[in-house]
């Protein structure tokens, strides 16, 4: 019986987390899942990287899963699919009339009036459409469609699911083969096989037996397999998907006979059994199972579960993980669905009315979704605020808004339970939400108030523009903010105030490149205050690398590892898609560093991350808990270095989030806030106080040759630690400490185990006698 099973956790959820290599709970996940699992509130304050969301998600996903089952064992939910796939794909089991769906492209893509013929005549943007049915990615069958290039346009051809990108390829849900020759996912780009062009025949593979995987052929020739499916694909719908820059297309999914032949196995897409094929929602096919197109059908999948995120990103990494932990849930699969601003609004609206399980969201998108009524709310069991203190400190009307409307009439199991989580829980102001929200909640606080990982180390930097002058050079160029566009800032006036403060801006830059060189840093978040902070440091390390400048990860990849200061930009005023190719390239590896604002402060996991460097430390001391929480993650050691200026700094008073005062009408008016302007003066040595305060010691500054100090370099050497490895060589104290702790448990619950056995073993015995000597 593994660790996870013994907090009561189902074998399938136990098998996916042992799949991600998870032997034991973390200490958060063994108080808090069986509390959830036994039906409280709870709140639950633990350490950044402590595995919070497993203990979230574990519970809801079992109990979720569970209510369902019940629905379909009691007929109360004929409309659950056994086999509906996170994706929410539309009608399971349907028969469908194989075309283009009209409803399903971007508004740049013509479709001919038989579905057939697909143009987009935008030189600039892509545009992409998917077919009105897609295949069961686990139903055992191999299936194909043909494409042919009617002109000299860019087009990319292939797989998609329906929640994902139209620019095919470029998320993880999605596999692309385009003209250039490169095939394409999460946003991937690697040479295939040859280019093609117009006039060429394309047939897309898809094989469903064994795991599941992508190929192609050219005008008859095959190309050789592409992509293996990924696990979080293996039980989702896959519909051909095209996409195209200034070119036509025209598909046949097996209405007419083919160009050339399919390979040996594969079958045309309109000959998969009806068994194995899902429509799309607006695509006209008429649904012959369990799932139908019928508003009735979608009213029998209503969500179980809403959870808020404050920012995107992290709505978005939680909804991944629930499909990673949920993957072997069947009968019925779960649903997860994400639900944020910013990026396409159609294919959320398509997937509730599908029918969603699981909401993942944002406060901002979530609320419209539930005051339009396409998130009904009748169902609900689970409330999760994750990072509840930024939830609650940002959105506080939004919070109780939508807990008003959650059905609170039922009691045991089938009772509301509101969950909290956050790494710094302590304040009164979820004080006082929880009072309002939360029925005797259970606080699980593991190491009290100002609880930071020990694997996270701390030093400063100490920035100081009167006793090093070297921000007086020109080179290498630096980018500041503009505050003192209108300041006297000559070298006649050195020692002023406003002269220092744009000294500092330029020395912070500078001494960031020696600390990146020092390191030989091959993987850092860099935290920046504002939106525009980003933008200049993204150019200042461009320029350093010769990487073209302001352009950021567009998509190309030539500013990759090899560059020492490739870079990319998480921050809230870059649009959705571009801060899920930042987040990609960054954790896979394809560039050194992400620079970013808060907003990837919290609940961002990026594995083994070695290095947080602060340009400016925040002004709340929980955001400074957050940013370093990004390492030291899991066990893993890290590096938090922050640059703390010796003088006040001037910059830009930022009131609203994302609000750029300096391309506002006025925003050259650089005087500070109570001179009628829009700057401020910002006290570093103040923050650090209050952030020492919080962590209850000093942080030690590096010396003036960026090395550590000299008790972290002891310690480091002697325990063998290295940053951005597993503390200890593998295995954390914490983790020993813990199997240590739970393995006399397991033996104590075999020992019982055993003697229940043996007893009821012995009863049937004494039964089977007594009734052999009656009979
Ligand atoms: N039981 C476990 N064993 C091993 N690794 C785990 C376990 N639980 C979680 N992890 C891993 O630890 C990392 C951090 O987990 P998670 O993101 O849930 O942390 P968190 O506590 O929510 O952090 P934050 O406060 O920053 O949001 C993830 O990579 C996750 O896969």
């Amino acid at each position: 019986m593994s660790a996870f099973e013994e907090l009561g956790v189902m074998p399938e959820l136990c098998k996916a987390v042992e799949e991600l290599g998870w032997t034991l709970p973390s200490p958060v996940q063994a108080e808090a899942i069986p509390l959830i699992l036994g039906g409280g509130d709870v709140m639950a304050a633990a350490e950044t990287g402590s595995g919070k969301t497993g203990a979230f998600a574990i519970p809801v996903l079992q109990i979720v899963h569970e209510a369902l089952r019940q629905r379909v064992r009691s007929g109360t939910a004929a409309s659950i699919s056994s086999r509906g796939g996170g994706g929410g794909g539309g009608g399971a089991n349907a028969t469908v009339d194989w075309v283009l769906n009209i409803e399903d492209r971007d508004l740049n893509v013509a479709l001919s009036p038989d579905g057939c013929t697909a143009q987009s005549r935008s030189e600039k943007s892509w545009g992409g459409v998917r077919a009105t049915g897609g295949v069961f990615a686990s139903c055992g069958d191999k299936v194909y469609y043909e494409v042919t290039v009617n002109d000299e346009g860019l087009s990319r051809v292939g797989w998609s699911c329906p929640t994902a990108s139209r620019d095919l390829g470029t998320d993880r849900l999605g596999f692309g083969f385009g003209g250039t020759g490169k095939k394409s996912h999460q946003r991937q780009f690697d040479a295939y096989a040859e280019p093609f062009g117009q006039g060429d025949v394309i047939g897309c593979m898809l094989d469903c037996t064994a795991g599941g995987s992508v190929s192609f052929c050219k005008n008859g020739r095959q190309l050789g397999e592409a992509f293996k499916l990924p696990p979080h694909l293996q039980s989702q719908v896959l519909h051909p998907a095209i996409c195209l820059k200034n070119a036509e297309v025209t598909v046949n999914f097996g209405t007419k006979p083919f160009a050339f032949p399919p390979p040996s196995g594969f079958v045309a897409l309109t000959k998969a059994p009806a068994a194995k094929v899902a429509a799309s929602y607006g695509s006209g096919a008429a649904g012959g199972g369990t799932t139908g197109h019928s508003p009735s059908a979608a009213a029998g999948r209503k969500p179980v579960c809403i959870i808020l995120e404050p920012a995107k990103d992290l709505a978005e990494q939680t909804s991944n993980c629930f499909n990673d932990y949920g993957k072997h849930l069947n009968n019925p699969a779960l649903r997860t669905g994400l639900f944020v601003g910013g990026i396409d609004i159609a294919p959320q609206i398509r997937l509730l009315r599908d029918g969603v399980d699981i909401v993942v969201g944002t406060p901002g998108r979530v609320i419209d979704f539930v005051e339009s009524g396409k998130i009904p709310l009748e169902e609900v069991r689970f409330y999760v605020l994750d990072e509840a203190d930024r939830l609650i400190a940002d959105n506080p009307d939004v919070i109780v808004k939508i807990y008003n409307r959650l059905p609170k009439a039922g009691t045991g199991v089938n009772r509301l339970q509101v969950l909290l989580f956050s790494a710094t829980l302590h304040n009164p102001e979820v004080k006082d939400m929880a009072a309002r929200i939360c029925v005797n909640p259970i606080l699980v606080d593991l190491k009290g108030k100002d609880a930071v990982p020990e694997t996270v180390d701390h030093v400063l930097v100490r920035v100081s523009p009167v006793e090093d002058r070297s921000w007086l050079q020109s080179k290498p160029e630096v980018f500041t903010d503009g505050c003192h566009a209108l300041d006297r800032i000559g070298p006649e006036s050195a020692s002023a105030p406003e002269c220092l403060s744009e000294a500092t801006k330029r020395l912070k830059q500078r001494l960031l490149q020696r600390i990146i060189n020092t390191f030989n840093m091959e993987q850092c978040l860099i935290f920046c205050r504002t939106n525009y902070d980003c933008d200049n440091l993204e150019k200042f390390l461009n320029n350093l690398g010769g990487g073209g400048g302001g352009g950021g990860f567009r998509g190309k990849k030539e500013s990759g590892k090899e560059n020492p200061y490739s870079c990319v930009v998480l921050a809230g005023a870059r649009s959705m898609d571009e801060r899920r190719a930042a987040l990609a390239a960054f954790k896979d590896g394809d560039v050194r560093f992400m620079i970013c604002t808060d907003v990837a402060a919290r609940g961002i996991d990026i594995r083994e991350l070695p290095y947080v460097i602060n340009m400016t430390l925040p002004d709340k001391s929980e955001d400074y808990i957050h940013r370093i929480g990004r390492v030291g993650r899991a066990g893993t050691m890290g590096l938090a270095i922050s640059l703390v200026s010796e003088v006040q700094e001037k910059v830009w008073f930022c009131t609203v989030k994302g609000l750029k005062p300096w391309t506002a009408p006025d925003s050259s008016n650089t005087r500070t806030t109570d001179k009628g302007g829009h700057t401020i003066w910002y006290d570093e040595k103040a923050f650090l106080a209050a952030i020492e305060t919080r962590l209850g010691r000093s942080i030690p500054s590096m010396t003036e040759d960026f090395s550590l100090p000299l008790e972290l370099k002891e310690r480091l050497a002697s325990a063998g630690d290295k940053y951005g490895q597993q503390r200890g060589g593998g295995v954390s104290k914490e983790v020993t400490e813990h199997l240590v702790q739970i393995s006399q448990n397991v033996q104590q619950l075999a020992s019982l185990e055993w003697r229940v056995q043996t007893s009821f073993l012995r009863l049937k015995q004494r039964w089977q006698t007594t009734e052999s000597i009656r009979a």
